[in-house]
């Protein structure tokens, strides 16, 4: 946490779940942090109750998430760039304009005190300016700022960036990820999708625990479930950690390398790039279910503790190696039967989770993430046995990291590797119900926020036919 002391007026009282989010939004602007590991740790030293706690999450996840729309209308109101604006002066008014456009707080608390925290943490000279700025912000309504964000607009991309708070590369990237299943035209919904706080949800290990009686089942994951309220750690830690916080599209996708085909008793599988071990722990009931073999891998030691811990719940052992997943092809060439490549990746599919996400990536990430993902994705086939599957999955959808690599890695591969249909391996798990869009020739499957309520995750097969 940051001194307080500087600036600071006692009759100035900021109410605790603003101080704890501005603090967390500060951090992430300054440095580079990721509000969803800060957030809990702010939340629980600064003892905010559950109804704090809540408020603390909106105005941190939702100033984070609408910055690139607060930041037009700031530059509106205060007839200067968002850029000349000092930072923390710029993060307090992104939180009171978040409040005033976006929550429809009563205009004096959310005045009053992004200005109270421009005086404590600001320098003392900003505060007749952010007091200026927000006074003008208040002065329109919501709507009203819509229209003059949208009358600012350069460009009709420009406009829509603007108004649902993406940068524009990744708005026209998810445009032509879309258009590549004829479906550009769902490009609004899923913008907006991105804007909505995603519900909690859960997996219940298979054959380690079951769906609680008061839950709701998931639409598609037969193992997912949404919960019914209440504190999800605590249901985790309730279970054994046998039910597990993930997401229904990280599921679908571990189960589709698990359940592509029938298992042959000793099969040997690989998890390549495994932390945080979300998957593998789902891989790891699938194997002890059908008496596969599991081993994971993950190039970060850290994370590779974080795998240990989440697949302690299993009674199967599973060794975790701490390799870079580019060379474990070459260490063990033909070895698995099944190999799971859930690549770093930029997680444009993610951003309903990760506010800050869509400001900190940049196109030259696109590339970089490209290379890395194609070597990791040869690896995998390199280690892969004659007859054996490997799954490439990404949390992104941009093609450059989805079917591009997964295009060339075949294409390298010349004739011993050919892809499978991952929308019907899906569909066998999830049911008819499943639209994966209208393009029949592509074997590769993207789930969205918009049309499945997942991430957007990225998957296809690929055989090692020799
Ligand atoms: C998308 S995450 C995997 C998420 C995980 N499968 C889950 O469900 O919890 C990608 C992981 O790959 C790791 N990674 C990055 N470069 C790697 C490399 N060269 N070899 C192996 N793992 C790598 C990252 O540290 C990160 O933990």
């Amino acid at each position: 946490m940051r001194d307080d002391r500087r600036n600071h007026r006692p009759d100035e009282r900021v109410q605790p779940a603003r101080l704890v989010a501005f603090d967390v939004i500060s951090a992430v602007s300054r440095d580079d942090a990721y509000a969803n590991l800060l957030l809990p740790g702010a939340i629980a030293s600064a003892g905010l109750d559950r109804a704090d706690a809540g408020l603390a999450t909106e105005l941190c996840y939702g100033t984070l998430r609408m910055a690139g729309y607060y930041d037009r209308i700031i530059a509106i109101a205060a007839a200067r760039p968002v850029a000349q604006i000092d930072a923390t002066v710029l993060d307090a008014l992104r939180l009171g304009c978040h409040q005033v456009v976006g929550m429809r707080v009563a205009d004096h608390a959310a005045v009053n005190e992004s200005v109270a925290l421009v005086r404590r943490f600001g320098s003392r000279s900003a505060v007749g300016f952010a007091n200026g700025v927000l006074r003008a912000i208040t002065r329109r309504s919501p709507d009203a700022w819509r229209r003059a964000v949208s009358d600012a607009a350069t460009s009709e991309d420009d406009r829509t960036a603007a108004l649902t708070s993406h940068p524009e590369w990744v708005l026209r990237a998810f445009r032509r990820s879309l258009a590549a299943e004829g479906r550009e035209a769902e490009l609004d919904e899923l913008l907006q999708a991105d804007n909505d706080a995603p519900v909690v949800n859960f997996a219940a290990l298979p054959g380690l625990a079951e769906r609680p009686d008061d839950a709701i089942p998931n639409r598609f994951s037969p193992v997912g479930f949404a919960g019914a309220g209440g504190d999800p750690d605590a249901a985790v830690t309730a279970s054994g950690g046998r039910v597990r916080v993930q997401d229904e599209g990280s599921q679908l996708v571990a189960l589709a390398l698990s359940r592509a085909r029938a298992v042959v008793p000793g099969e040997r599988w690989l998890d390549l790039c495994a932390g945080p071990g979300g998957k593998t722990a789902l891989l790891a009931a699938e194997a002890l279910a059908s008496g596969a073999r599991l081993a994971a891998n993950e190039l970060v030691p850290a994370r590779a503790d974080l795998v240990r811990r989440a697949i302690a719940p299993v009674p199967l052992d599973v060794p975790v190696t701490v390799l870079d997943g580019t060379t474990v092809g070459e260490r063990h060439p033909r070895e698995f039967d099944r190999v799971l490549v859930d690549a770093p990746c930029t997680g444009l599919g993610a951003l309903r989770r990760r506010p800050e996400a869509r400001w900190r990536k940049q196109p030259r990430d696109v590339a970089e993430l490209a290379d890395l993902q194609n070597r990791l994705l040869d690896s995998a086939i390199a280690a892969t046995r004659p007859g054996g599957l490997v799954a490439y999955v990404t949390c992104s959808p941009h093609l450059a990291e989805t079917r591009a690599v997964v295009s060339a890695a075949i294409r390298r591969a010349g004739g011993r590797v050919s892809e499978i249909d991952a929308g019907e391996v899906l569909r066998g798990i999830a049911g008819d119900g499943l639209d994966l869009g209208d393009d029949g020739d592509r074997l590769s499957a993207q789930l969205w926020p918009h049309r499945h309520a997942t991430d957007a995750m990225f998957i296809a097969l690929l055989s090692v036919d020799s």
